[in-house]
């Protein structure tokens, strides 16, 4: 069964085509990755997906529910990070965590946070004030709000910005682990193409607000005869630019 099924959908923004039409799945326990140069349409869609766009054309069906009617059954069960939506800044991060966890009725939430502080080493940081964190420590706080629910589906926007790689490193094991042990489906937009080897089962390319390839990392590596998935974007994107 299918987290995601998404049909036909488009938006634009003016006389911008954001996204053209596009249809995909992302299966449960799967993990894929939504790939584009600046300005392919990942945020839009992933926007659409949460509900905070109207698309202008096409359906979007997520865990069971059309999100055009009954989207806060959906939005219940999943969540998101983006290094482009802050938290609120005044709060700590311990207010933080607490706010979103009342937000989504999480049980025993005191246990949740400080289990999640523990994984993604914030126990130092939960009495500073989120505006006040390094990019990096602000990029943790936002993973632990992200799970704080323990969702079915996760959408992230480029999960491990500013981290350093071996913070990097850590957080994709903890993605990894955290899809292995609940059977979420994620979706990850991200431009670290090692980064989407490593966790994606399938990739969709984007351009132009369309998908223009879609297929396994390796199965595109073989398609396009080049010997990374960054080889592929970069064909991909420049195939774009003299189309
Ligand atoms: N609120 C908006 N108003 C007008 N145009 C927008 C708006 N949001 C996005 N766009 C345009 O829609 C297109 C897709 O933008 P989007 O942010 O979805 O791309 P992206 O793939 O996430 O890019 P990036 O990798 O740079 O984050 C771009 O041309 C962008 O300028």
């Amino acid at each position: 069964m299918s987290a995601v099924i998404v049909r036909d959908l488009s938006k634009c923004f003016g006389a911008v085509t954001a996204v053209d039409r596009i249809s995909f799945t992302v299966p449960n326990g799967a993990t894929i990755g939504l790939l584009g140069g600046n300005g392919a349409g990942k945020t839009t869609t992933i926007s659409m997906l949460l509900g905070i766009l109207v698309p202008d054309q096409g359906s979007i069906e997520v865990l069971g529910h059309d999100m055009a009617h009954d989207r806060f059954a959906a939005l219940a069960r999943m969540n998101y990070s983006s290094p482009y939506v802050a938290l609120p800044m005044r709060l700590t991060v311990a207010e933080n965590l607490a706010v979103y966890g009342h937000l989504y009725n999480v049980p025993d939430l005191s246990t949740r946070i400080s289990d999640l502080a523990h994984e993604f080493d914030l126990k130092s940081l939960l009495d500073r004030r989120a505006g006040a964190l390094s990019a990096g420590q602000k990029t943790r706080v936002a993973l632990a709000k992200a799970l704080i629910n323990r969702p079915d589906l996760l959408l992230l926007d480029e999960p491990t910005a500013s981290l350093d790689p071996d913070t990097a490193d850590y957080v994709r094991s903890r993605l990894e682990a955290y899809r292995a042990e609940s059977g979420a489906a994620i979706l990850l937009a991200s431009h670290n193409m090692s980064e989407v080897e490593r966790l994606c089962s399938r990739v969709l390319m984007m351009k132009h607000g369309k998908i223009v390839d879609r297929g396994t990392p390796d199965a595109l590596i073989a398609r396009y005869g080049r010997d990374d998935l960054e080889q592929v974007f970069v064909a991909i994107a420049r195939a774009a630019t003299s189309a």
